[in-house]
């Protein structure tokens, strides 16, 4: 039976080395709290580090305990821990994706041992992975490991999944390795993150460093397309609504009704963090009693802050401040029978977590960025009373759920302070009114639903990359198309030229052809049977300078210029360009306002390049410039045609397909092959007929029945086209048999 193999940095337990031997007690931290529930089932492992070194010694008594509990452990030597985890992943990305860039410190060291350690991951995965598992990988520790376990594994099905938010293409561009790191997350076929903003900010970073193309929320690396959603984590909200009711919840809050009486509380958990607004909401606190002395002996906050990561640097300052504040606070307002804050520097069992969201009339959960927050989530779980206010963070991925909490700026204290008075005064109706709406919606997108949702549709990534992978020219289809070329009498090559011929360049007229290119199609003219047609969107003087000495035919201008060997050009008859006078000033001012723009002029069209401007930058003006047209161009007869880092407006009877259409109406043949890899080739594939080999580059969502990556595949593919047939006979009656049925026109 296939499984699942969870892999993240820490395993849910650590060890905790007692006088009675090993022992293992819960991690902390909302991945494993959060993930813990959902490893049980079925015969699911969990790959991570217990969370502390390990004797060599005790290696074996440990591996074999937690493998009692389906987990495999990763151990780290002390050089790891410190390079590695509190190195590279608390040192560098923590404080990047956190938008603390100041706090990075880049240090190869850090790096070396981040590739390491990746790599000890790849080796635990391979020893427990097994053909049709499915791997899921959390989180910003083991970003390299999808694409090393790709490496290895190139066909099994992996989802990564980051627990803290992806930043914006500013921030995360300052990372030395940036390449690297992408290039490793893109071995998965699924990339899931919190927030719709992670999953933008994470498309943008890829298409932007690595140079890849993306459709929506699809990124085509050079072998696969890799899917890239939002998948915002939910909590097991049953276990914290029914554990409510258990005694020693309930001794809990006796005891907290105690010590508190009438002191109504205000709860605050996290993780000693910077990036959990602690000293924030602290100062927020401070100006909250400073200015409302009406709640002297009122209210407490009550303040666990979890230790971790406390021998990385800024972590250690951290505490240090928390302690002087706090005791700056209690020293200036504490009463013989009041404590303003109630401090806590440890961690709690769940049973006296529970309690407190039990009894605590607000939960203050102001972090300065959070991937997303669990603990607000509890909290909310945890009002089976349907009551109690919840004061959120804008900057937690929670608040894009919850938004009948207070929502506040952690930077803005006053406006916190204010929200603290605002939930003490908040009527009963308004609780029970907005606590009711956030339960429905904990209780629904649950942590259940969280694992559903993503593994369906890491299954439906895979279906998708396995259709599209069948319509890639490997060597079984290459060999069914030789055949079939070898056999015929008269063959049409409808060949487009830019990114499919000739890689694209800045420069149009850099994008020449090249003695590799002359030679191959020498090859293919040379053979009498072959029509050959360069049929592109070119103006017809640049096609004839470069391929009027060949025995070829040419189309220019997607059709308006038409040159059969040996004849003249020929133009489209009936065409006006009139109209150019009414567009031109318009691309004009686009051009003007996007540095890097610039337009081509065409016998009968006009076309907007933005391939040397800023990418997102053109892309947005494209779409206004389109937007700005539409009318007009409608009204024109005019046909607007986005493409490439392009858009061109020209007449609407004029497109490949027509052009196109020509040929196959010209004459009979019995081998016809379209190749090209823009939008304009669309109109070509879908006028193709169904036995023609239509062949799309560099993107597989296209009218095309076959799909080449790039032009190096598409020279290699034409070279070998008219080569010696390896196969016999008999294969190939196998092959045609096999044969994958045509995929229908889109
Ligand atoms: O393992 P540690 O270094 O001790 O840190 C604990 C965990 O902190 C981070 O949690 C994140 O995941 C939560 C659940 O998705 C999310 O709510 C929170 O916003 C994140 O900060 C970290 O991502 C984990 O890898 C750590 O184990
Ligand atoms: O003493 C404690 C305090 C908190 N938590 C848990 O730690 C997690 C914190 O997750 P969150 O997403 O809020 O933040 P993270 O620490 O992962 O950044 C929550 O599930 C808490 O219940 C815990 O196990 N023990």
């Amino acid at each position: 039976m296939s499984k699942t193999i969870i892999v993240s940095n820490r395993l849910p337990v650590k060890i905790d080395a007692t006088e009675q031997g090993i022992q293992f007690k819960p991690s902390e931290g909302g991945l494993a709290t959060g993930l813990s529930s959902v490893y049980k089932n079925g015969n699911n492992v969990w790959v991570g580090w217990p969370g502390t070194e390990v004797a060599d010694e005790q290696v074996k008594q440990v591996t074999s305990q937690l493998k009692e509990l389906r987990l495999s452990p990763v151990f780290l030597t002390k050089d790891d821990i410190n390079l590695y985890y509190e190195g590279f992943s608390n040192e560098i990305l923590w404080p990047i994706f956190h938008y603390m860039s100041t706090y990075a410190r880049y240090d190869d060291a850090y790096w070396n041992s981040y590739q390491q350690v990746n790599e000890k991951f790849k080796q635990a995965v391979l020893q427990v992975a097994e053909p049709g598992d499915t791997i899921w990988i959390h989180d910003y520790q083991l970003l390299l490991l999808p694409g090393l376990i790709r490496a290895a594994l190139p066909d099994i099905t992996i989802g990564f999944f980051q627990h803290i938010p992806f930043p914006s293409y500013e921030l995360f561009r300052l990372i030395p390795w940036r390449s690297e790191l992408l290039n490793g997350i893109l071995g998965a076929d699924l990339v899931g993150f919190h927030t719709y903003d992670d999953a933008r900010h994470f498309l943008s970073s890829a298409t932007r460093i690595l140079q890849l193309k993306s459709s929506s929320n699809v990124i085509s690396t050079h072998s696969r397309s890799v899917v890239v959603e939002s998948f915002p984590m939910g909590i097991d909200s049953d276990k914290f609504e029914e554990i409510v009711h258990e005694q020693a919840v309930r001794d809990n809050i006796t005891h907290l009704e105690e010590s508190f009486g009438n002191t109504r509380l205000i709860l605050s958990i996290d993780r000693l963090d910077y990036s959990k607004g602690i000293l924030q909401r602290l100062q927020a606190f401070d100006i909250f009693l400073q200015n409302h002395q009406e709640y002297k002996e009122k209210v407490s906050l009550y303040m666990i802050v979890v230790p971790s990561r406390d021998t990385v640097g800024q972590y250690k300052e951290l505490r240090d401040d928390i302690d002087k504040l706090v005791g700056n606070i209690n020293a200036r307002f504490r009463t013989n029978v009041w404590t303003p804050v109630n401090y806590f520097y440890r961690s709690f069992p769940l049973e006296m977590l529970s309690a407190l969201y039990c009894f605590s009339d607000i939960c203050l959960v102001t972090p300065m960025r959070d991937g997303m927050n669990l603990v607000c989530k509890e909290y909310v779980a945890s009002r089976t009373n349907n009551d109690g206010v919840l004061i959120l963070s804008e900057m937690a991925g929670a608040s894009k759920e919850l938004i009948d909490a207070l929502i506040v700026n952690p930077n803005n204290v006053r406006q916190m302070s204010d929200a603290i008075v605002e939930a003490l005064n908040m009527s009963a109706d308004e609780q029970v009114k907005r606590m009711t709406q956030m339960r429905l919606l904990i209780s629904k997108y649950n942590v259940h639903h969280w694992v559903k949702i993503f593994m369906e549709r890491l299954e439906e990534t895979k279906r998708m990359q396995q259709s599209l992978q069948a319509r890639h020219i490997g060597n079984k289809t290459l060999n069914y198309i030789k055949r079939k070329y070898a056999r015929a009498h008269k063959r049409l090559l409808l060949l487009d030229y830019d990114g499919t011929l000739t890689d694209f360049n800045t420069n149009i007229n850099l994008a020449k052809p090249d003695k590799e290119l002359y030679s191959l199609l020498d090859e293919l003219c040379k053979d009498d049977r072959n029509r050959v047609v360069i049929i592109s969107g070119r103006n017809y003087t640049t096609l004839e300078e470069w391929f009027g000495h060949m025995k070829l035919d040419l189309v220019g201008e997607h059709g308006v210029w038409h040159k059969l060997y040996g004849s003249p050009w020929q133009e489209t008859k009936g065409l006006t360009n009139l109209w150019k006078q009414s567009i031109l000033p318009i691309l004009n001012t686009y051009t003007e306002r996007t540095p890097g723009a610039f337009i081509e002029e065409k016998s009968y069209s006009l076309v907007w390049h933005y391939r040397k401007a800023e990418k997102e930058l053109g892309d947005m003006r494209a779409t206004e410039m389109m937007n700005n047209l539409r009318y007009m161009v409608a009204d024109l007869g005019l046909h607007l045609m986005p493409g490439n880092k392009v858009v061109e407006i020209k007449n609407s009877e004029i497109n490949k397909g027509k052009a196109a259409q020509y040929y196959l109406h010209y004459d009979n043949y019995d081998f016809i092959a379209a190749i090209g890899d823009d939008n304009t080739d669309e109109d070509m594939f879908k006028v193709m007929k169904e036995d023609a080999i239509s062949i799309k580059v560099n993107s597989n969502i296209s009218a095309a029945r076959f799909y080449l990556e790039g032009v190096q595949e598409v020279r290699d593919f034409l070279k070998v086209l008219p080569g010696k047939l390896l196969i016999t006979k008999m294969l190939d009656k196998v092959l045609n048999l096999q044969w994958l049925p045509y995929p229908g026109k889109k």
